[in-house]
């Protein structure tokens, strides 16, 4: 690309009010705050008279407009919206604070900067407009920049308040105090630039990428992805590699994939990530689609440049090499290396994606604290072999995880079914719903478990109540691993782990040890053991009291010397207190601090005159004077000293417990994950029973031919918002016809049996009991949806085509024990065409695939085309028509038969359009119909397939419409039959 230099010298504009180009987050891409001026716009600020008129004093006078670091403007496909150019004339003009700040903002453009001074943190120029939008923060205008500030103590709430609407922020600290300065400058002959506080960037905050508790607003994992792109002979590929920061789990995949991307999408849909890592300029439209309609709008995506950012996988690996994350004996640097790690080694694509994510954590400066911690795993969004697939289009048609109004969690099958008390509970049955089990025996083994657990209550409730008090543990422990845990947590993670220790103990006792809860319990690792040498390692009251880990006397030898240092200087203090209490024969006299003085000498006014005069006096009031003894400053000095000295060796002591505690990691983990798991069963357990009488456990037959037959079958989210739910008979395979032809009038509740078919399978397959009186079916391997018309603006794909496609993909993937369900395919073209493809698609379907399933169609001819398939059975909704007022009543009840029509004239009735408009378009209706039916008559005669029922009846229609006699007509029909 070639680059733009500015030919002569820009007009000079004020940044403050030029440059209000910020970074609201939006999907996908980055919007001004304010529109972009134009360059060269002439402006006040370039009038000192107009500048004047309004009352500012304007001294700088810097940018021209917005470009990068490399004086790319915003638009320009290269353009780094993560940099800001600033030219040097400009930086001449910068007052030393304004080139410490810029200095920094700089290189964060797309992050608004938290700037510390003093008790404040403050936002400038954009970033004091964005507070100010979005959060009403009072704008000041100081004299060159604009700023909004908040106190420092808010700076955790508020920057969870920036993260949570999608923007990132860096908080700049100051490495020193305003007492520190001074002492530098005296020491130094200081230049312009050494007269301001030094500050440094302190951390850069991410929605995608928190690791602190404290600002985690959800107990969900969220996820970075870093994500790879490449063609291999003609088929896309992908190498994933996504980060949960919060527990430092690592996860790498890496396949090749079909045309459509499914299983991109699949893996997308399962992990919604909250932040992307891109390849600028090399990720595919079809893959930016369907990232656009799979991460939460907040998503931010960080494009890095190919080669140098998006580190390729040599490089990745020589980078994990030389930071030498994970330390151990072995001489071969590979054995150092978690399994899945070391197995991806050879795998570029995940590498190169491992190596940008790398390289996005080494520049927030959490790479260290979550790569050593060692969690790597493989990630297989499709397992074949050992689940029921859902793919990603499946995930969203069913509302598995969004619902499809606002994409949020409301009325899911997750919010439904997801009753687990532990934060990490949650999480693990996420990926339970994510991959449903397909294999009868270890779906047994759940529903056996959750029996045991709705057999016997009382005790499944002690458990849930031991479980509420552990806090996010798995989370817990890897801050502890990062050195980065404060003393109250390290301590809820000790307790967290005892009321584990504890609840296995009431477990055995119960005799829960059979089955699946068995082999968790006896998989669990010896608690008893890992928390003895915490029993009484330090002081857990005072943990509680003044958040500080104080071990128990004699266990850390520096800390009990520098304490005694501490507490025996505050003796002496007291002891002369004490003589000089006796010395003026005031007994009142009393220490007091104030501000930054402490130990100051309180006197009562009736002993003003015995003081002596060699004591300070620091301040007074009517009725009290203070002051220091002579003693008093060179033991506060020591005592100050002696307490820094001892603040370090308190850190000291508690970076040593965790260490210690970090060398069990693997066992706290399995533990964690054991909780997690039975944590799972008691939400299938609660889950099913708070389905009450009418639910069941699903029985797993072993056919040979697939069958699916629930009796009064229910769909299990919408019985709390439909009132009067009707349920319905789903018998699809085994004795009956693999395939059900749906049809039935608009809004007739034809989508809803198809989606709770499927539903009612997940629930069954991921061991929970079925909304219905009895269930019966064997596994089903994977479910394929098309339902609706999912039109595709991004990727300029017609409803058509993406019908099509998801079409093809359910005729190449299907399997005899797949679920497949076709809603009005055909829609999205003409009715010719449409019905076309309906009959052909059908036909194979229950002829060649043997899998079972659901077409749902307004094509009722296709029901008389295929009366006499043995694989299809046709099926109707019922409902009552009032012809005379054109309106239905529906019934919402399965049965079988085809429905007389799909009512659409009533519909728009219902719906209130004026009924003149109506009674036209049924007027246009009939005449259609009775064209089309003789056109599609015509045209099969001409191509001498068949000669349709009703040709001889629309031609008599027609013919006699028009003045044609009986014999005529014969002739006709005979002549077209010839043709
Ligand atoms: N079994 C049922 N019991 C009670 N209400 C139902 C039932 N099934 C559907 N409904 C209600 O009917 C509405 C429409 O259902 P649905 O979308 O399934 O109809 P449809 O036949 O697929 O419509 P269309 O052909 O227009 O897409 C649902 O939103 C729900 O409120």
């Amino acid at each position: 690309m070639k680059k733009q230099q500015p030919s002569a010298e820009p007009t000079p504009k004020k940044l403050a009010s030029t440059s209000k180009f910020a970074f609201r987050p939006t999907n996908g891409n980055y919007t001004p705050v304010k529109s972009f001026p134009q360059p060269n716009t002439p402006r006040n600020s370039n009038n000192p008279a107009a500048s004047k008129k309004e009352g500012k004093e304007v001294r700088y006078e810097w940018l021209v407009d917005v470009r990068d670091a490399d004086r790319n403007k915003p638009g320009d496909p290269e353009y780094d919206p993560r940099t800001l150019f600033i030219p040097d004339y400009a930086w001449a003009k910068f007052s030393p604070f304004e080139k410490q700040y810029w200095e920094i903002k700089r290189n964060l453009y797309d992050t608004v900067v938290f700037f510390k001074k003093g008790k404040f943190f403050e936002l400038f120029e954009d970033d004091a407009t964005i507070g100010n939008q979005e959060f009403d923060l009072k704008m000041t205008e100081r004299v060159n920049m604009t700023m909004v500030g908040v106190p420092v103590t808010s700076f955790d709430m508020w920057a969870s308040q920036f993260i949570a609407k999608g923007y990132k922020v860096a908080r700049v600290d100051q490495k020193e105090t305003a007492l520190g300065k001074e002492m530098r400058e005296k020491g130094s002959k200081p230049g312009k630039e050494e007269k301001i506080i030094k500050r440094e960037l302190g951390c850069i905050l991410t929605g995608g990428t928190l690791v602190d508790e404290s600002m985690l607003q959800d107990d969900m994992a969220t996820y970075c992805a870093a994500i790879k792109e490449s063609v291999e002979d003609g088929k896309p590929c992908f190498g994933i590699c996504f980060v949960d920061t919060s527990t430092g789990e690592f996860s790498m995949s890496e396949f090749s994939d079909d045309l459509e991307l499914t299983k991109f999408e699949t893996l997308i849909a399962q992990i919604r990530p909250r932040e992307l890592i891109l390849e600028k300029g090399l990720i595919s439209t079809p893959a930016l689609r369907i990232l656009k309609s799979n991460t939460p709008l907040t998503t931010i995506w960080n494009k890095l440049k190919p080669n140098q950012e998006f580190l390729e996988a040599e490089a990745a690996i020589r980078e994990v090499m030389s930071k030498n994350y994970f330390p151990s004996e072995s001489d071969d640097e590979m054995d150092k290396w978690p399994e899945a790690l070391r197995d991806s080694k050879d795998k570029e694509l995940v590498m190169s994606a491992f190596g940008a994510l790398l390289c996005y954590l080494q520049k927030l400066q959490i790479d260290q604290e979550l790569i050593s911690i060692g969690n790597f795993r493989w990630y297989d969004p499709i397992r074949k072999a050992t689940s029921l697939v859902l793919d990603g289009q499946t995930l969203l048609n069913l509302e598995i995880f969004a619902n499809s109004y606002d994409g949020g969690s409301q009325g899911t099958l997750f919010s439904l079914l997801n009753r687990c008390i532990t934060p990490f509970g949650k999480r693990m049955f996420k990926q339970w719903l994510c991959h449903p089990l397909a294999d009868a025996i270890k779906i047994n083994a759940r529903l056996d478990a959750v029996d045991a657990l709705n057999a016997d209550t009382g005790f499944r409730d002690a458990f849930v109540s031991r479980l509420s008090k552990i806090n996010d543990l798995e989370r817990l422990i890897s801050r502890i691993h990062a050195g980065t845990c404060k003393a109250i947590d390290f301590l809820r993670v000790l307790e967290g782990f005892e009321q584990i220790r504890d609840a296995m103990e009431d477990i055995q006792a119960h005799g829960e040890g059979e089955g699946l809860i068995g082999m968790l319990i006896s998989s669990m690792p010896d608690l008893k053991q890992c928390l003895q040498p915490w029993e009484a390692a330090f002081d857990r009251e005072k943990v509680r009291t003044v958040g500080v880990l104080v071990p128990e006397r004699g266990v850390e030898l520096d800390f009990d010397e520098s304490q005694g240092t501490v507490e025996g200087i505050i003796s002496e203090l007291h002891a002369v207190l004490k003589e000089y209490s006796v010395k003026l024969k005031c007994k009142e006299l009393k220490f007091a601090d104030i501000g930054k003085e402490i130990y100051l000498v309180e006197v009562p006014s009736k002993y003003w005159k015995s003081v002596p005069k060699n004591w300070d006096q620091m301040s007074a009031t009517q009725k009290i004077k203070r002051f220091y003894f002579p003693e008093t400053r060179k033991l506060v000095r020591s005592l100050r000293e002696a307490q820094e000295i001892h603040a370090q060796i308190v850190e000291g002591v508690a970076a040593r417990f965790f260490a210690r505690f970090d060398v069990d990691y693997s066992k706290w983990l399995s533990a964690v994950k054991i909780i997690a798991y039975l944590d799972c069963l008691i939400s299938l357990a609660r889950s099913s029973a708070d389905l009450g009488d009418l639910s069941c456990r699903p029985i797993f037959v072993d056919t040979k031919r697939s069958v699916l037959d629930f009796e009064e079958l229910r769909h299990p989210t919408m019985i709390s918002s439909v009132t009067d739910f009707i349920p319905n008979d789903i018998q699809l395979g085994g004795e009956n016809p693999n395939i059900t032809l749906l049809t039935g009038a608009n809004a007739a509740g034809k989508s809803t049996v198809l989606r709770m078919t499927c539903v009612g399978v997940i629930m069954a397959q991921i061991g929970c009991y079925v909304p219905c009186k009895s269930a019966r079916l064997t596994p089903v391997d994977r479910i394929m949806s098309r339902l609706g018309a999912n039109d595709n603006i991004f990727a300029a794909q017609s409803t058509f085509f993406v019908e099509l496609a998801e079409t093809k993909k359910i005729l190449s993937e299907a399997t005899p024990r797949s679920l497949v369900i076709l809603d009005e395919l055909g829609r999205g073209t003409s009715s010719y065409d449409g019905v076309a493809v309906a009959q052909a698609v059908l036909h194979h379907v229950a002829t060649h695939m043997g899998c079972i399933g659901y077409f749902a169609t307004h094509y009722h001819s296709l029901a008389s085309e295929f009366s006499h398939h043995p694989e299809i059975e046709a099926r109707r909704m019922q409902i009552h028509v009032d012809e005379e007022n054109r309106n239905i009543t529906f019934l919402y009840k399965l049965e079988k038969g085809v429905a007389e029509g799909s009512f659409g004239m009533h519909c728009a009735a219902m719906c209130g359009i004026n009924k003149r408009i109506v009674d036209r378009a049924e007027e246009a209706a009939k005449t259609f119909e009775h064209t089309s039916r003789l056109k599609d008559s015509l045209d099969s005669a001409r191509a001498g397939t068949y000669i349709p029922l009703g040709l001889q009846s629309d031609l008599a229609w027609i013919l006699r419409g028009n003045g044609v006699g009986d014999d005529a007509m014969k002739s006709i029909v005979q002549a077209i039959k010839c043709l």
